[in-house]
């Protein structure tokens, strides 16, 4: 895409200050700032691979070596390697007395008690907080209005307050307090000054010297001229409350390549204090550079109070420390991740680019967004999300994302480096389960969801009876495929109700979620479910073309989230008359050792068989050899049942009738049996009628060894001491014709025993 001919439609130029008595022109910079390093702050955020302890450490040394006496270490709330380096400083007494440990946290409880956590014992330390007032984050990334803005701040100054109060009293800790309205040379200069009178006011400790509340004014991108940070630092100084009791310090980026000039024009409009950074490194084009600052003063005839003569083992030291300037930290790709999903749906009404941290689009000058978000310790989940939604198009709802920060989060503790978006797929796909290389302890193989109706309570009308589901299915289970049956009111419910009865994992649903991926034909399911037992609960997730297994997969997901390598109970196979043995149980040996997956009316039944010789025989605990000899005595399968199908033949006689022709064997003798119909099944004709209730049929082995495994169950109208009389019988066969032929034949000799008085194998 070419620059645009008229930037004006996209871009908004800077909104001037109304000045007219602006002093600093005409000022002199007589002495110099004080000065806070944020290289161990800002520049690492800026790192693809963070710095390390001991490269922190080396660092640190070397600041102290050229004379800075305000050092911001970490972000200690943001990875265990920020926290632990200034635990580190603190406990090793590597800082000297009269060195000022700063440390940032953003306007959250949580992050704020880890952040004073991190210093404690320190003798100097300034706990430095942080929200965005402009308006772009007022209204995309917090969605507060401007009250709720200043009573974050106010609330969150409350409890740093409280917190280093009872820190001072324990350690003896003397606390300093800075406060940043972040994005300040983007925010209303009077809803600044605002914003800072009632942080002012909720400290409450703001003094002279040292004891000064620092409010640090940060061009977070720098986006105006040189002139007009200097006008917005001289209204603030003007108009603040105190001013005496007010540090003014400057916090210039130099995405404009002007951070040096604008820093020292607002010097002269009145600032106390510069934050920044060795050589410029940083965020984006970096933060404003401290070497060149103390250089310029030093020209003037200013000592800059920073001693800079041995600059080469400063180089060496930035040069070994920091390499690469380019990723971006937590909150800033949190923020651009909202302004691209405004931007999008607002496109049509509003042009305007808008997007905070990034003061043009990389589109423009044809670049990629690819490497706008990249993902290190420094990162949060909103960057993450952003990436999955790339790579994945997966739209991941809150509680995911907050669970899964913590998985690539102790993937970057633990590497120290860069987390490409490749780590972060795999990492999702192998917690998830997501596909199949990445298989859980348990996956869903096949099931089937049926209707049921639960009948009303007495008395009550039919409208009050309840739709509820039956889950048939098969589940491995660490390897063995399980038999599972469960009921409930939805599909979700009846599996976890199977897997509570088969597997004793008792977990409810809070929270589900899904949406599209794709369009058209190609169109897929993402289904995502949180299963809680304990806080916070367990998630899962799928992707399939079906909506209904995508979301009977995510339970799956969730359930080998929530069991880890917890004990499932194995099948019981005492059986007894009341032994603990399921149904299911049994229907699971049948599978894993003959192959069969017997139809649930028909795993009934045989059940039953089970039960009847249990009893006979006075079994406690039954073998998996009985069960299966028992199974093939039941329902012989190898011809050698009454009738056996000597020879076939099916003709199609039209589009919907069939003819069947065929010799079927009954006790040694042969008979021709013929019949018409509208299926293989409908043409055969007998005496009594007999009608099929169930037929199912499913492939058994692989490649050459497949064949075909029929299940059916006929009903005859005649009657047995007054009861319909029914019998299953199940086929094996190459084809699948041949195995249903089988099956009816199986079920049919089983009838015929029954109904002639011989010694059934099967029926009711
Ligand atoms: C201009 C600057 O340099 S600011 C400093 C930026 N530096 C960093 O962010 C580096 C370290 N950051 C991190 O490691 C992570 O962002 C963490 C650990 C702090 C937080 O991670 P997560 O909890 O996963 O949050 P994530 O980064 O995705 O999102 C930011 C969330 O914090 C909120 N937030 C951002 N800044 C602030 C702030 N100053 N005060 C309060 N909340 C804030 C955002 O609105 C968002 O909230 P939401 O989830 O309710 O929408
Ligand atoms: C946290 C603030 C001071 C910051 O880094 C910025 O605005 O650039």
């Amino acid at each position: 895409m070419p620059m645009l001919q008229n930037p004006s439609k996209k871009y908004k130029p800077y909104t001037s200050i109304n000045l007219p008595d602006r002093q600093w022109p005409s000022k002199r910079i007589e002495s110099p700032p004080l000065w806070l390093s944020t290289d161990l702050r800002d520049g690492n955020q800026a790192l693809a691979n963070p710095m390390s302890i001991p490269q922190k450490t080396r660092f640190f040394r070397e600041l102290v070596k050229c004379g800075v006496k305000e050092i911001e270490v970490a972000y200690p709330a943001a990875s265990d390697t920020d926290f632990g380096f200034v635990r580190g400083l603190v406990e090793s007494g590597e800082v000297p007395d009269d060195v000022w440990l700063q440390v940032l946290t953003p306007a959250r409880a949580d992050l704020i008690a880890r952040t004073i956590d991190s210093v404690a014992g320190a003798k100097k330390a300034i706990i430095h907080l942080y929200n965005a007032t402009s308006p772009v984050f007022r209204e995309v990334v917090f969605r507060n209005t401007k009250e709720q803005t200043v009573a974050l701040a106010v609330e969150h100054t409350k409890i740093v307050r409280k917190l280093t109060d009872e820190s001072t009293a324990k350690y003896g800790t003397h606390f300093r307090f800075e406060y940043s309205p972040e994005t300040f040379t983007q925010t209303e200069p009077e809803f600044a000054v605002e914003i800072c009178n009632a942080v002012k006011a909720a400290w409450g400790r703001a003094g002279l010297g040292d004891d000064r509340i620092i409010f640090n004014l940060p061009a977070t991108v720098e986006i105006a001229t040189p002139n007009h940070y200097a006008d917005q630092i001289e209204f603030f100084s003007r108009h603040v409350n105190e001013r005496e009791k007010v540090a003014i310090s400057l916090h210039p980026h130099n995405d404009r390549g002007t951070g040096i000039a604008a820093t020292e024009l607002a010097m002269l409009a009145g600032a106390d204090r510069v934050e920044g950074c060795l050589f410029g490194n940083g965020e984006r084009t970096g933060n404003v550079d401290l070497v060149t600052l103390a250089l310029n003063l030093y020209t003037q005839g200013i000592h800059p109070n920073l001693d800079f003569s041995d600059l080469y083992s400063v180089i060496e030291t930035v040069t070994e420390c920091e390499l690469v300037f380019t990723a971006f930290s937590g909150s800033h790709q949190d923020a651009i991740k909202k302004g691209f999903e405004r931007r999008e749906k607002n496109i049509a009404t509003n042009s305007y680019w808008e997007i905070p941290y990034l003061p043009i689009d990389p589109a423009d000058l044809g670049c990629s967004y690819e490497a706008v978000i990249r993902v290190n310790s420094q990162s949060g989940k909103g960057g993450i999300a952003y990436l999955l939604k790339q790579a994945m198009h997966l739209d991941l709802p809150r509680r995911l994302q907050i669970s899964f920060y913590q998985v690539v989060q102790a993937i970057a503790d633990r590497t120290g480096k860069e987390t490409t978006v490749e780590d972060i797929t795999t990492a999702f796909r192998s917690t998830y389960h997501v596909g199949s290389h990445y298989e859980g302890r348990l996956v869903l193989r096949s099931f089937t969801l049926s209707e049921i109706q639960s009948p009303s309570e007495e008395g009550s009308d039919s409208d009050a009876n309840s739709e509820r589901r039956r889950f048939e299915g098969h589940v491995s289970v660490d390897g063995i495929v399980r038999v599972m049956h469960g009921e409930g009111n939805g599909p979700l419910s009846s599996l976890l109700s199977a897997l509570r009865s088969h597997l004793d994992i008792h977990l409810n649903i809070r929270e589900y979620v899904e949406h599209a991926i794709g369009e058209g034909a190609s169109v897929k399911a993402a289904s995502y479910v949180e299963l809680d037992k304990s806080t916070p609960g367990a998630w899962g997730v799928a992707i399939d073309s079906d909506i209904v297994t995508s979301g009977l997969r995510a339970v799956i997901s969730a359930v080998n989230s929530a069991v880890g390598d917890r004990h499932l109970p194995a099948i019981s196979l005492s059986i007894g008359v009341h032994g603990p043995s399921s149904q299911a149980d049994i229907g699971t040996v049948i599978l894993n050792n003959l192959g069969f997956q017997v139809p649930r009316r028909m795993e009934s039944h045989f059940y039953d068989v089970v039960k009847i010789a249990a009893k006979a025989s006075g079994w406690e605990k039954i073998s998996s050899e009985e069960i299966q000899a028992l199974f093939s005595k039941t329902y012989p399968h190898n011809e050698t049942t009454r009738f056996k199908l000597k020879q076939s033949i099916l003709t199609e006689l039209d589009e919907h009738r069939r003819r069947f022709d065929g010799i079927v064997v009954l006790g040694g003798v042969e008979k021709t049996v013929t019949g018409e119909g509208n299926g293989p099944f409908s043409t055969t004709s007998s005496h009594p009628p007999l009608t099929i209730r169930e037929y199912v049929e499913h492939s058994i082995g692989e490649g050459a060894d497949v064949r075909a495994a029929s299940y059916v169950e006929l009903v005859t109208g005649g009657v047995v001491a007054g009861k319909k009389t029914s019998a299953w019988g199940l086929g094996l066969d190459e084809s699948i014709t041949g195995s249903s032929w089988k099956a009816v034949l199986n079920a049919a000799s089983a009838l015929e025993a029954i109904l002639s008085g011989g010694k059934p194998t099967n029926g009711k």
